[in-house]
């Protein structure tokens, strides 16, 4: 809650998280649930880890937060395959996240 940036970045983690109710984003992704998941995907990424760069202000543009957000999408989409419930919810959280991610609606954070 330090600048205007983090604030936004905040209530937008908010909104996001809310559209995955499962919580299948919340925390990394381990190999014990996930076998051979720390081979298969180099750059992973969470609710969490994104929650943490917000508060250490590891975001300087909301471009960043997008990034890690589509990262954290593409890397379900690549380790799970599209018939299960993780691919699925996956792909519906991208949609959603970029409905409330579009620029317009954001216009203020841009600068
Ligand atoms: N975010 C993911 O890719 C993800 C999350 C949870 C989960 N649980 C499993 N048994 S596989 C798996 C994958």
């Amino acid at each position: 809650e330090r600048t205007p940036l983090s604030k936004g970045l905040d209530h937008l983690l908010g909104l996001l998280e809310k559209k995955d109710p499962q919580n299948f984003f919340a925390w990394p992704v381990t190999d014990n649930i996930a076998p051979g998941y720390s081979s298969i995907i180099t750059n992973p990424m969470d609710f969490s880890t994104m929650r943490q760069k917000i508060e250490e202000n590891q975001y300087t543009h909301l471009d960043e937060f997008v990034a890690d957000f589509k990262l954290m999408c593409t890397n379900a989409m690549k380790y799970n395959h599209v018939d299960t419930v993780y691919y699925k919810a996956s792909k519906k959280l991208l949609q959603a996240g970029m409905k409330i991610m579009m620029p317009e609606k954001l216009g203020w954070m841009l600068n």
